[in-house]
């Protein structure tokens, strides 16, 4: 196993590199869910497998976390040896392997710490929180987000694994930096239903603000990469979204909370123009009779009971109102200093298309047209892996940079989807020498 600790390059090409338009590959959408079924599996190291570098990112609701693992076999203790990359790169292949997500709810952090010991092959640790493995190099692992703070002595305790902090606003960006630059169809408009994949002009990227849906929503102002300013929040996020669901529905998961807004009708509770102007719009200030005048407005009224709700119904008013406040605060930040295009990720999003059609319609309405809402296909892996790629960022500063150096190389060698975490919530790449 390579250091944790040793220099890493994720070199995926992109136009800016070479004047050609950026990585051919497809990309389809993770489905966590996959990742959560492992979880619980908790499948063995397979003895093939090497990992050889690891990031976590502990946020209020998830814990992701990216891992390289290489193949068995090959020159540079890899799989592959060969010359040129998928795009004709002269570099040589020193290994094959694959990039694995994963993702656990951070409550069941227990889940994932096994996780992690069963796939580094981790003994636990002695009685000083000092690894019980022999090898240094399983003893460090890149960690962002708030609880990589908090759980800094659980992590030492249990598995004799140091987390190297990394900030995790600038996570956020120089992922999602990454993923716009060197991934073809990363970024996508969602209108009426209607996905449209936008193509990224690398030269005319910034600036523009990241809005992140996590369990409470930053909003960062990026004018380049490692160049940002955090200029808002709210705590009105997805973490309000799920522990609002959990009380006011009988969904049994996140996903059927999801389920049922998808089902449900926001009229039966929120408030309507119509309702209050008798039917009619307020023409005279542009409202027309649906644009709901307030949300859950329905309840003061009703002589009605929470059981006597549907849930559905209440899933989606509560999903409409997030969304809704967090497209309109989102635009009033881009008017603020000028920005024209809204990136939005994190996991509250899910792909799904009414939170991203509400977000969207939000942002279209407050700005005239003016500004865009647009999303990202690995929404809520943006902050590992940004922590992922500070292997490459403290390479010389690290005092173990003697470890082997090598450049990460994400071109498809099966010509398959790029990041295809569908099926095995992992992508092949290959490593290139320097
Ligand atoms: N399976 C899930 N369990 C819990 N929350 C989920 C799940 N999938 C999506 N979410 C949503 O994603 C939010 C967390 O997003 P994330 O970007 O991971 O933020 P954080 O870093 O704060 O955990 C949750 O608050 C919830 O709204
Ligand atoms: C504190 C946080 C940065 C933590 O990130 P998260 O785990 O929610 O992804 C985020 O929850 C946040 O920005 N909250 C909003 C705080 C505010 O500006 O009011």
């Amino acid at each position: 196993m390579q250091s944790f600790s040793g220099a890493m390059q994720l070199a995926l090409k992109s136009a800016s590199d070479d004047g050609r338009e950026g990585p051919k590959a497809e990309i389809r959408k993770p489905n966590p869910d996959a990742v959560d079924r492992r979880a619980s599996t908790l499948p063995r190291q397979s003895s093939s497998d090497r990992i050889s570098h690891m990031a976590i990112d502990i946020g209020g609701s998830l814990i992701k976390l990216v891992y390289f693992s290489r193949s068995s076999g090959g020159s540079g203790g890899g799989g592959g040896s060969r010359r040129g990359g998928a795009d004709g790169e002269r570099n040589e292949a020193i290994c094959d392997g694959r990039l694995h997500f994963a993702r656990f709810e951070t409550s069941k952090i227990d889940v994932c710490l096994e996780f992690i010991k069963s796939k580094l092959q981790l003994g636990g640790s002695d009685s000083n929180g000092e690894s019980k493995s022999s090898s240094r190099y399983k003893s460090v692992i890149k960690a962002t987000g708030g609880g990589a703070y908090k759980f800094t002595d659980l992590f030492k305790e249990k598995l004799g694994i140091s987390l190297d902090k990394e900030d995790e606003m600038d996570c956020l960006v120089s992922g999602a930096n990454f993923l716009l630059k060197a991934v073809h169809q990363e970024a996508f408009t969602c209108l009426n239903g209607q996905k449209e994949f936008v193509r990224i002009d690398h030269s005319d990227l910034y600036p523009y603000l990241l809005v992140n849906i996590g369990s409470g929503v930053s909003m960062i102002k990026v004018d380049g990469d490692g160049v940002f300013e955090r200029v808002s929040g709210t705590s009105v996020g997805g973490g309000t979204f799920w522990g609002m669901g959990k009380l006011l529905t009988k969904c049994s998961s996140f996903d059927d909370l999801l389920e049922m807004s998808h089902k449900g009708n926001n009229r039966v509770i929120d408030m309507l123009v119509g309702d209050i102007y008798g039917g009619t719009d307020y023409a005279k200030v542009g409202l027309t009779s649906t644009t709901i005048a307030s949300s859950f407005g329905k309840a003061i009224s009703d002589q009605k009971e929470l059981a006597d709700y549907k849930s559905e119904d209440l899933a989606r008013s509560l999903l409409r109102m997030i969304s809704n406040n967090i497209g309109q605060i989102s635009y009033l930040n881009a008017l603020r200093f000028g920005l024209k295009r809204i990136f939005f990720g994190g996991f509250f999003i899910r792909g799904h298309e009414y939170t991203m059609d509400t977000i969207a319609v939000a942002v279209d309405y407050w700005s005239k047209g003016e500004a865009k809402a647009m999303f990202l296909q690995h929404e809520g892996f943006l902050g590992v892996l940004g922590a992922f790629m500070t292997y490459e960022k403290h390479a010389h500063d690290d005092l173990m940079a003697h470890y082997q150096q090598f450049p990460i190389n994400l071109s498809n060698k099966t010509s398959k989807s790029l990041f295809d975490l569908h099926d095995h919530e992992s992508i092949e790449c290959s490593v290139y020498e320097a």
